[in-house]
């Protein structure tokens, strides 16, 4: 049976391809291993979609070459890779050695490559599989690599990894699948004893993988063992543990393991949400309303709706359900200044632009010039004229707008962005401590700048797509001791209150702010803080 056989892509399998849960106990127990299937590669795009393809918002900053380039042929020369295990090693160790994003580099490599939509799908999913579980991975293939990592080549550590996730996590691709292509490419890259190695490493991997199961993990404090069982490193998961507790912080470790699905925000000027859900069920998607959000709806099984003549036509624009929550609690009137102040690729500024009817005027202003395009693509798409697209460090916006002259400001801050690790699982294993302190720095720096713009009675919106809480919470309160002229404002729309409690995410004490985790409605965790200034 063909492996395409084996690994279905999304749109055929709907849940089905990876861990239909475990033959084998070292696969992580959570939800995502149960359920989880990656979006087919090309099958979601637009916002922080952490598949592969390419539309409105995410489209490409286009400079990532060709995989074809990573890795190490043994001819020399870079040329496409055939089949879809060299062409996600070839990401992998371009991520891994490069710091190449892998959603911008897998998009650019199966452009390239022009492989099959069930190829596309393999790689999609090893990929992503790969870099979120390398951790796990590395704890058990560590028992049969005998002489230890560094001793290997970046492509040969990549390669065992990649070839150790479809044995525990993949149970559709047949052991001897998984190995034998492993070999091949080893032998084609490397040399004989290459080959043999990692043929050894993986069929006593698989011969002992009854043993690689949760209670084997040794660890020296739960949130190492729970760093190790979900695959993140040590520090973030002490952190999550101290800002959320053992259980929380687990549930957020087994949720950022998860497949997002997809999501579309319907423009009303367009559609209604229930015209856009029966034109997504014509072309055979699995379309839904959104839980969370009023204008949202799921699609639990997804083609790509980039190409979709309801995206061209601007019915609707990809967005993850928490990130359309933001402009609903700016909630805008028709006719009024907004003020969006890191607004790139605009996925807020058109949610805002499309609530004001297309009335009054949304700035929409990013640190970027190359990023204006983007948001007057996506404005125009939209029908949007509201919108008004500038280049500035949102530091330096009190220079062109005068102070109090805006009905509202959004500050949706660059971030750590820990709410969307399921989307871009590189950030679990490039942030660092170091940068969540620079970055809450910046983050003070900008809402200190911008709250001037506030007029007197206006809104102030601060939001992150992170989940740690010297971004959020602290931030903003830290923010009020200083400006006694601001105050938090709960009149959040009534739908979302009712969606963040019956989450669990606010209770009786909510003071308007709220963290919403990647657990609660399988979306991004996102915080949104609302502040009222003083009339
Ligand atoms: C979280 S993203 C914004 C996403 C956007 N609001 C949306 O919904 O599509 C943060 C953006 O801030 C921009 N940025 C970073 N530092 C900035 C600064 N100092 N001034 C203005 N924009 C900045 C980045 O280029 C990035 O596009």
């Amino acid at each position: 049976m063909s492996e395409q056989k084996q690994v279905k892509p999304a749109q055929a399998a709907g849940k089905a391809g990876r861990p239909q849960q475990q033959k084998n106990s070292a696969a992580p127990s959570s939800k995502a291993a149960a359920q989880g299937r990656r979006p087919q590669a090309g099958g979601k795009s637009g916002n922080k979609s952490r598949s592969a393809g390419s539309a409105g918002g995410q489209a490409s900053s286009g400079s990532n070459r060709a995989a074809g380039q990573a890795g190490a042929h043994k001819s020399g020369s870079p040329r496409a890779p055939r089949t879809p295990r060299e062409l996600a090693l070839d990401i992998l160790v371009s991520v891994a050695g490069a710091g190449a994003y892998s959603n911008l580099k897998l998009n650019q490599a199966l452009q390239d490559a022009q492989l099959s939509r069930a190829d596309a799908g393999l790689a999609t999913e090893l990929v992503y599989g790969t870099i979120q579980y390398q951790r796990t991975l590395d704890y058990w293939l560590g028992r049969f690599v005998a002489k230890g990592f560094n001793k290997l080549q970046p492509w040969v550590h990549q390669l065992l990894r990649m070839s150790a996730y479809q044995l525990l996590y993949l149970d559709r691709i047949p052991v001897h699948a998984a190995v034998n292509e492993a070999v091949a490419i080893a032998k084609k890259r490397g040399h004989q004893g290459i080959s043999g190695m990692v043929n050894g490493v993986l069929r006593s991997m698989d011969r002992s993988r009854a043993e690689l199961e949760p209670s084997a993990i040794k660890a020296g404090s739960p949130a190492e063992k729970l760093a190790i069982l979900h695959s993140y490193p040590d520090w973030l998961v002490k952190r999550w543990v101290l800002a959320y507790g053992e259980q929380t912080a687990e549930a957020i470790c087994a949720a950022g393991n998860d497949s997002p699905h997809a999501s579309v925000r319907v423009n009303p000027a367009r559609a209604t949400r229930a015209e856009a859900i029966d034109q997504l069920a014509e072309l055979g998607l699995d379309a839904d309303v959104s839980p969370l959000a009023s204008a949202g709806i799921t699609i639990r099984r997804g083609g790509n709706l980039a190409d979709t003549a309801g995206f061209r036509e601007g019915l609707w624009t990809m967005q993850d359900e928490s990130s359309m929550l933001v402009a609903e609690v700016v909630a805008p009137a028709a006719g009024m200044q907004v003020l969006d102040c890191c607004a790139a690729p605009g996925g807020k500024t058109t949610h805002l632009a499309e609530l004001m009817g297309n009335k009054g005027k949304v700035w929409a202003n990013d640190l970027h010039p190359h990023k204006r395009q983007l948001i007057i693509d996506q404005s125009s798409r939209l029908g949007l004229t509201n919108v008004e697209a500038i280049t500035s460090d949102a530091a330096q916006l009190s220079e062109r707008f005068a102070s109090g002259s805006m009905d509202a400001v959004l500050l949706d801050a660059p971030c750590s962005g820990f709410g969307v690790i399921r989307r871009k699982p590189e950030i679990k294993w490039t942030k660092t401590a170091a940068d969540v302190a620079a970055i809450a720095d910046i983050q003070r720096e900008l809402l200190e700048a911008v709250s001037g713009l506030v007029k007197p009675g206006g809104v102030l919106v601060y939001s992150t797509c992170t989940i740690e809480r010297s971004e959020n919470e602290e931030q903003v309160e830290h923010f009020l001791q200083a400006h006694p002229e601001f105050e938090l404002d709960r009149n959040w729309p009534e739908s979302i209150l009712h969606a963040l409690q019956e989450a669990g995410a606010i209770d009786e004490g909510f003071k308007g702010y709220a963290q919403l985790l990647p657990q609660h409605y399988g979306s991004d965790g996102f915080f949104i803080a609302r502040l009222l200034r003083r009339a």
